[in-house]
């Protein structure tokens, strides 16, 4: 990925968008059509001969798929710059070339000066190829792929699993039937080795099965401008961590974190978070524990202070100190049976003295979210509290975020009927704008939405793959994170999106066998070169 945070090369893409930003360049005269085309197939060839190099020597076969729009164009391209390199090429097109549209006509007709197009459902019958391209559909699939095509790709798929090693499968700027928004299979597509896209991510390559049936990611540049697109979602790399670097001042220029822990023997998730708002840098940090609870943290905890509190009255005199401008609450905060109504008091409390303390920013996480899930006028509570409270971020996981938004949830899980696909990234977005605060959907396609509709996708995938961060208390650290950072000044949107960072960055350092206490401890090693 490329991680400049000006120009627009952070950016995902829509399919609209891209549309967008194609035909203001042709209108604008810079660019017509067929170069783009033609740039693009060639970015195809010169992929993927750089992923394998035994095959920019000498003369191979390939089989290309080509669809009925310009995805099939870009395929005739290829096949065409393939055929020149010498190599045998089988084309095979859905569809009828009268109705194919103007540029990917005239490719077709190209190719067809040097070799024959056959139907798709002919190359059922093909013998595993050294290369196959998949370009029948790209970011213009408006429904489910047909069952003639899927039972095609199986047939594809089959002959070349029998043959492992043998074909390259490359997909034209998303596998066919990946929806490029968000990330859905629309029917069943051949999961590619490598797929190509041009000029800029979309998000489909990063959400959900994105990149699984991606394989990898190579975007290939064709020659559109970089200006940056209004309201694109920001694709987060380093730069959103750069932006968090500490200058000089006193620690109380660096704010004071409180991390709100649950009762005896339930800790370890409070002190996990409060750890990682120390080592991101927040001046102070202090944790808040019922009596039960002080021996279990005082054994724990060095530079990190500790008090008691033991329920929202005690909270409310702590909260009084408005230098206090972070507030974590939620991991393991909820104890079993009664004491779960003091706790839903200490959350509203906390929501409701925010506006003591000016920029105060509040974190809420797994047991501040799930003790509100049911019934329905308590979430409707909490979330009339958290708009009205302002600079909160919610932190919910998938199940966190089906039990407090269950009518989005279910639109997430819903087959989809057609493109583009509802999203992780418009669940995020409208969860946003119900809760008023910033929303950060984890998993390892995080989103981070904003109540405006301001986004940023964090994706743990490709060159970022992070499976170690799937392990109990890393959710605690990453609300520690963000507590930290908004403790140090930084806005809840941009705190949540460079903590996305640190967290992933901080695992992948480690490497595996890393366990929830390892990631504040391997932060100083990301900081550093950041100068962070
Ligand atoms: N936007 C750009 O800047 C560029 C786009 N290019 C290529 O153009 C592609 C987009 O082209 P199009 O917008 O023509 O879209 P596609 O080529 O993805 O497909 C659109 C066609 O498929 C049909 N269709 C959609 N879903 C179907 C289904 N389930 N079953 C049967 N038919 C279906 C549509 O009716 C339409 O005819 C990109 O993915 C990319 O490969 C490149 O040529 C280079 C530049
Ligand atoms: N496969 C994965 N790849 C990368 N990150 C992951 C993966 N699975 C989970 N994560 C991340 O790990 C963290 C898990 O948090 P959470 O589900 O709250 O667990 P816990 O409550 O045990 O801390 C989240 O930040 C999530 O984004
Ligand atoms: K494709």
């Amino acid at each position: 990925m490329d991680e400049t945070e000006s120009g627009g090369r952070a950016e995902l893409l829509t399919a609209a968008q891209m549309r967008a930003a194609e035909r203001a360049a042709i209108d604008g005269g810079s660019v017509t059509g067929l170069q783009l085309m033609e740039r693009a197939g060639a970015g195809v060839v010169a992929a993927a001969l750089a992923e394998r190099p035994a095959l920019a020597e000498g003369a191979h076969r390939a089989l290309v798929l080509c669809g009925p729009g310009n995805n099939g164009g870009d395929g005739f391209v290829i096949a065409r710059l393939l055929a020149a390199r010498g190599w045998t090429v089988d084309v095979h097109l859905m569809g009828d070339p009268d109705r194919l549209p103007p540029d990917a006509r005239a490719n077709h007709d190209a190719w067809a000066r040097t070799g024959p197009v056959q139907p798709m459902a002919a190359a059922r019958d093909a013998a595993p190829p050294d290369l196959v391209v998949d370009a029948v559909f790209g970011t213009g699939i408006g429904r489910p792929l047909p069952t003639g095509l899927e039972q095609v790709l199986d047939a594809v798929r089959g002959a070349r699993d029998s043959d492992p090693g043998r074909s390259l499968t490359v997909a034209v700027d998303v596998p066919s039937g990946l929806c490029a928004d968000s990330g859905r299979p629309l029917g069943r597509p051949l999961p590619a080795d490598l797929t190509v896209t041009f000029h800029r991510a979309k998000p489909g390559h990063v959400l959900d099965r994105g990149p699984a049936l991606c394989g990898r990611l190579v975007i290939a540049d064709i020659g559109l401008p970089d200006a940056p697109v209004p309201g694109a979602v920001r694709w987060i790399g380093p730069w959103a961590a750069r932006r968090t670097a500490k200058t000089g001042g006193h620690k109380y220029r660096h704010g004071h974190a409180l991390v709100v822990a649950g009762g005896f023997g339930r800790t370890g998730a409070a002190r996990l978070a409060a750890r990682a708002a120390l080592r991101v840098g927040a001046g102070l940090v202090t944790v808040a524990a019922p009596a039960a609870a002080m021996p279990e943290c005082a054994a724990q905890l060095t530079a990190i202070m500790l008090r008691q509190a033991d329920g929202s009255n005690d909270l409310c005199d702590l909260l009084a100190d408005d230098r206090i401008n972070a507030v974590c609450l939620g991991p393991g905060l909820a104890p079993e049976g009664a004491g779960q109504t003091e706790a839903r008091a200490m959350v509203l409390t906390a929501l409701q003295m925010r506006s003591l303390a000016k920029g105060r920013g509040i974190v809420l996480d797994a047991d501040a979210l799930t003790l509100f899930s049911w019934p329905p006028e308590k979430r409707e509570k909490l979330l009339a509290e958290i708009t009205a409270a302002g600079g909160c971020v919610m932190t919910p996981h998938d199940g966190e975020f089906a039990r407090l938004f269950p009518d989005l949830a279910s639109r997430l899980e819903a087959e989809p009927g057609g493109g583009p696909a509802w999203s992780r990234l418009d669940a995020a977005r409208a969860a946003a704008a119900r809760a008023g605060c910033v929303v950060l959907l984890k998993g390892p396609d995080t989103v981070i939405a904003a109540p405006d509709g301001t986004a940023a996708i964090h994706a743990a995938a490709y060159d970022r793959a992070a499976p170690w961060l799937a392990t109990a208390g890393a959710g605690d650290v990453l609300a520690g994170l963000i507590a930290g950072l908004i403790a140090r000044g930084h806005a809840p949107f941009d705190a949540a999106c460079a903590a996305a960072w640190l967290h992933v960055e901080a695992a992948r350092t480690f490497g595996p066998g890393l366990i929830a206490e390892d990631l504040p401890e391997a932060l100083p090693g990301v900081l550093r070169p950041l100068g962070a």
